[in-house]
């Protein structure tokens, strides 16, 4: 297969790379072809095989030569050249990050571990559109896979806690210089064990609210707060990432028509690349804590029970333990004072890797080895 990359090099296509890389994937691609909006003619980057120089990510004719083009240069990017190839009838795999085409008829939203099947029906049908889920939905269904796989979920409310990555990577860099800002105006405060608590609050109030404060990407302080909206507002009072949560699992459980409602409040905070959520499951029969425990953990290779205990829900279902790694930890498990049939839970994922490359990685192996 001849596969073409397009935002290889942003913060979603490096960790595509890296992980492609690790797995060993270009020595099963025959002929890797790297893209530009930027560097047309540049150097491509190593792969452990000979790769031409980088070639423009919007010369329509250099796409046309691809089987297959992955691309992680987000939705604007499709927006312009996806339409324009297709037009030109080409007939490749468009396999995306990007949230554009996730909920046209024509696409299917990738989470291989969980809708294998509907992801297989969708190459033998003809499909030739492959969308990342949105980070939060695919980190949820990658933890309660095992609850969806037994039709256990009557509904589910979603409350997330959203990592800066989520927004970019200048989101990400101004978190961190916010916190340095936020320490800087207390440093000789902290410095004096003698200095009152709430002279270092003020202090630190002080700079969050100051018009000085960098907050040119989020809008508002991130570090020592939270922002409780992320994305469009969809004008009812939902976000659009909300919106999300509830379209996106359907369609990748491949429920549309008969849809479980799953819906929440997305919330922005200071976490580097950890996306977490406490779920409310109202479940369609009272089963055994240990049986739904079974459940989740034989769904698939990622998800990993963690006991609800304080100890352990410290050390493994955080941010800080999760990040940089595949595992998605779930835990909190609980039945809650509602009834037998209300469970409680709380999940950890990275949004880079299950959140957004890897689902992609897995597509082109797919594709390739079929
Ligand atoms: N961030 C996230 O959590 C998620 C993002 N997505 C999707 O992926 C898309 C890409 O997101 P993300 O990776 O965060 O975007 P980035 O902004 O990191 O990268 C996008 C493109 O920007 C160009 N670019 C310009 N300057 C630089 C630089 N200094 N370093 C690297 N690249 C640079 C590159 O294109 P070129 O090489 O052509 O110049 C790159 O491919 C999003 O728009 C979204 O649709 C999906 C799921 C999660
Ligand atoms: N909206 C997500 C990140 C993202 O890119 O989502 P989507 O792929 O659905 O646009 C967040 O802010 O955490």
């Amino acid at each position: 297969m001849r596969v073409g990359f397009v935002g290889w090099r942003g913060m979603v296509g490096s960790v595509l790379m890296q992980r492609m890389r690790e797995e060993n994937d270009f020595a099963v691609i025959d002929e890797p072809v790297f893209f530009t909006t930027s560097n047309v003619g540049g150097a491509a980057p190593a792969v452990g095989k000979e790769v031409p120089a980088l070639k423009d990510a919007r010369d329509i004719d250099a796409l046309k030569q691809m089987d297959a083009i992955v691309t992680c240069q987000g939705g604007d990017y499709t927006s312009e050249v996806f339409p324009k190839l297709r037009a030109a009838g080409w007939q490749g795999y468009w396999i995306d990050a990007a949230s554009t085409l996730r909920m046209d008829d024509e696409a299917i939203i990738i989470l291989d571990p969980v809708n294998l099947g509907v992801i297989q029906d969708g190459i033998s049908n003809g499909v030739k559109n492959y969308v990342g889920g949105n980070c939060t939905v695919s980190l949820m269904l990658m933890a309660l896979g095992g609850l969806f796989q037994n039709d256990l979920v009557e509904w589910t409310t979603s409350m997330t806690y959203q990592a800066a990555s989520g927004a970019g990577a200048q989101n990400m860099r101004e978190l961190l210089s916010q916190m340095g800002e936020a320490h800087r105006v207390a440093r000789d405060l902290l410095d004096n064990p003698a200095s009152a608590i709430l002279d270092i609050d003020r202090e630190v109030a002080g700079i969050l609210r100051d018009p000085s404060f960098p907050t040119a990407n989020f809008g508002v302080p991130l570090a020592g707060s939270l922002i409780p909206w992320i994305d469009k507002d969809l004008g009812n009072g939902q976000s659009k990432e909300e919106w999300k949560g509830g379209v996106e699992t359907n369609k990748i459980l491949g429920r549309s028509a008969n849809p479980i409602p799953v819906d929440g409040l997305c919330v922005r905070i200071g976490a580097m690349r950890c996306h977490s959520q406490a779920l409310t499951i109202k479940l369609k029969k009272d089963v055994p804590l240990d049986e739904i425990e079974a459940m989740l953990a034989a769904a698939n290779p990622w998800a990993k029970v963690v006991p609800n205990t304080r100890e352990d829900s410290m050390r493994d279902l955080t941010p800080t333990s999760v990040t940089g790694t595949l595992t998605v930890p779930v835990g909190r498990l609980r039945k809650l004072s509602m009834g037998n049939d209300y469970l409680s839970a709380f999940t950890v994922g990275d949004q880079l890797l299950w959140g957004a490359a890897e689902p992609l990685r897995r597509m082109l192996r797919i594709l390739i080895e079929r």
